[in-house]
């Protein structure tokens, strides 16, 4: 099933939870609804399904109309945060309701649970009842299935794991998929497309690569972690940032600028023009993650290499890799 959000307003009294959004979905797409609290994400869920009437705009699913379809005449799935099984049912009878004919066997088997029919919903774990919770979601074949942080209970490792179930298991059935989290690595392993919400509008669509590699705009940048966002001055195609000179492909004048962690090229034996102190060493497996002090700027993050990574209270040399220097918009205003 296909789905159009256009010009969709939401007002709460003078407060705008959704303003003019847009959104096209197509027919077997997976998209993710990223963005933090409170940026309008449930509220486009429940729009599109139904629960929350717009101020403004149309919700179009399959070229109809739906604006003003109740919400079981949808034909969409809705799965929620807190999934709400029913506690004195077993697996099979939380299926089953509502959905009397579903094919409870071949729910079970399709979440990775076959024999978990006749089980009380209290003696299954958290992500075993997430499960459930997705094959009852899935039980009346809804076109569009729409999940509202579907993995927000668990522990990360479990999220991890289903997270890569789930995105199969879409693959496989075809099935549109509408799900909002705040967890960008989640959206990113789940979804073709990721929608950045903020503020109730839309500030990013794009695919995963496309978002990390080119954010646009300081807010989606720093929203998907990155803390060395600062605006530089350009000039003759290089940017004199807080943190030193590197050459960007940029018009000449004041320019938001992302210097990417693994950007940051830290140095203990050569002399540099710029110098500064670790501050904060964190091992992370594979890298070091270092926060460089230097007089005047924000600290500066670096990824480091675990051979090479220096260590608290050293004094480096500090140079960017041009590569992984990001020119944001300027335009940037959130
Ligand atoms: N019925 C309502 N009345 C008044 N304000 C509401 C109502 N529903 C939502 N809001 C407000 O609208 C804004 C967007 O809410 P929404 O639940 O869509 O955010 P969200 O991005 O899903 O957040 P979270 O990640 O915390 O769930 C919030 O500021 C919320 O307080």
């Amino acid at each position: 099933m296909s789905l159009s959000v256009s010009g969709v307003s939401v007002r709460f009294g003078s407060f705008a939870a959704l303003a003019d959004v847009e959104l096209e979905v197509a027919e077997h797409e997976v998209v993710a609804v990223l963005g933090p609290s409170g940026s309008g994400k449930s509220t486009l869920l429940r729009v599109v399904a139904g629960l929350q009437e717009p101020s403004a705009g149309r919700v179009v699913l399959d070229g109809v109309d739906v604006t003003k379809v109740p919400p079981h005449r949808r034909g969409v799935g809705l799965m929620f945060q807190d999934h709400a099984l029913f506690t004195h049912k077993d697996v099979a009878g939380n299926i089953r309701f509502g959905n009397a004919w579903a094919d409870v066997a071949s729910l079970l088997s399709l979440v990775g649970l076959p024999d978990a029919g006749p089980r009380a919903v209290v003696t299954l774990s958290g992500g075993e009842q997430q499960r459930v919770a997705l094959a009852r979601a899935l039980a009346p074949s809804p076109k569009l299935l729409m999940l509202d942080e579907p993995l927000g209970q668990l522990d990360r490792e479990l999220r991890e794991r289903l997270v890569v179930e789930l995105r199969r298991l879409f693959v496989r059935l075809g099935t549109t998929v509408l799900a909002v989290t705040h967890d960008q690595r989640e959206a990113f392993a789940l979804a073709d497309r990721v929608v950045v919400m903020a503020g109730g509008r839309i500030a990013q669509v794009g695919t995963p690569r496309d978002v990390w590699e080119q954010p646009a705009s300081e807010f989606v940048a720093r929203f998907l972690g990155f803390t060395n966002v600062a605006t530089a001055s350009v000039e003759a195609g290089t940017a004199a940032t807080p943190w030193g000179r590197v050459a960007v492909p940029a018009a000449p004048g004041p320019h938001p600028v992302l210097v990417r962690p693994a950007g940051v090229l830290l140095s203990v034996d050569d002399p540099g023009d710029v110098t500064g102190v670790v501050e904060v060493a964190t091992f992370a497996g594979e890298r070091v993650e270092v926060l460089v002090r230097i007089d005047g700027a924000p600290l500066l993050e670096a990824h480091c290499p675990v051979v090479s990574a220096p260590t608290v209270g050293e004094t480096v040399a500090v140079r960017l890799d041009p590569a992984q220097i990001v020119v944001l918009p300027r335009n940037s205003s959130e």
